[in-house]
């Protein structure tokens, strides 16, 4: 059984897949506290879940006749059996399915599902979100042109750091490569100028749309 905080039909407001339409299954718990985390509700430990079997998450997705899901949470990959419903929903090619994962969870066999693999969205976390000390660095060796590595930044050091690790890991040349913003805390200007100056070819900038089409503590969007 898997608990879940939230579904719901949206469009995607992170990443390769934003703008499109995305069904989210939001699962609860997380073993991080980045200091940005605009889903922390889903983190305490008395919120509401419903309890679902792969086979309910199924069925709602088939339900909703929408191509791309987003695992998230909270940290996916903290449910006990997450394997098991990665590999159920693998079995469907029709599904484009896509997890948020949040870099402290060894992705080594989740990158060996064979058919239709998920996609990883892993958030490398930076300085300002006091837990790069739980990042697993080798993560970035499982990752393909069909997976993203996110940079959440809030500062300049934010930026320089995840430049030092862009060129380190030569990660435009393996995967995505996205800076995000801390949302409504880093002037976007001062990302564009950084990507400029550093001529940070292959690196797309965001920015969480979903943020701009309703309130950005709205849930369920
Ligand atoms: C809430 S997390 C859940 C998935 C997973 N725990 C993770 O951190 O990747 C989903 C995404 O939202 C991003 N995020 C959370 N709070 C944010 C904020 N205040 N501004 C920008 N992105 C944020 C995370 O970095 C992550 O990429
Ligand atoms: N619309 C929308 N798109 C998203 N993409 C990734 C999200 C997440 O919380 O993981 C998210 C989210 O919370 N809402
Ligand atoms: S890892 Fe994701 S869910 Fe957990 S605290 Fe950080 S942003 Fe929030
Ligand atoms: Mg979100």
């Amino acid at each position: 059984m898997f608990k879940v905080v939230e579904k719901f039909i949206s469009i995607n407001g992170e990443g390769r897949l934003s703008g499109q339409l995305a069904v989210f299954i939001r699962f609860a718990g997380c073993n991080l506290d980045c200091s940005f985390c605009d889903t922390r509700w889903a983190n305490e430990k008395d919120v509401d879940y419903e309890l679902m079997t792969k086979e309910d998450i199924y069925k709602y997705i088939k339900f909703t006749k929408v191509k791309n899901i987003t695992l998230t949470g909270g940290e996916p990959l903290l449910q006990e059996r997450i394997m098991e419903l990665l590999e159920y929903l693998s079995k469907d090619e029709y599904l484009l399915v896509e997890i948020e994962t949040n870099g402290s969870i060894d992705l080594k066999k989740f990158s060996r599902i064979e058919k239709n693999r998920p996609k990883f969205t892993m958030d490398y976390k930076l300085m300002s979100s006091n837990m790069e000390d739980k990042m697993v660095i080798d993560n970035f060796k499982y990752l393909n042109k069909n997976d993203t590595v996110k940079f959440v930044v809030g500062t300049i050091d934010d930026l320089n750091k995840a430049k030092y690790l862009i060129d380190k890991y030569e990660l435009t040349n393996k995967t995505n490569v996205y800076l995000s913003p801390v949302f409504g805390e880093i002037d976007m200007n001062e990302i564009v100028e950084f990507m400029k100056n550093n001529k940070m070819n292959e690196v797309t900038l965001q920015i969480q749309l979903h943020k701009v089409i309703w309130h950005p503590d709205k849930k369920g969007v």
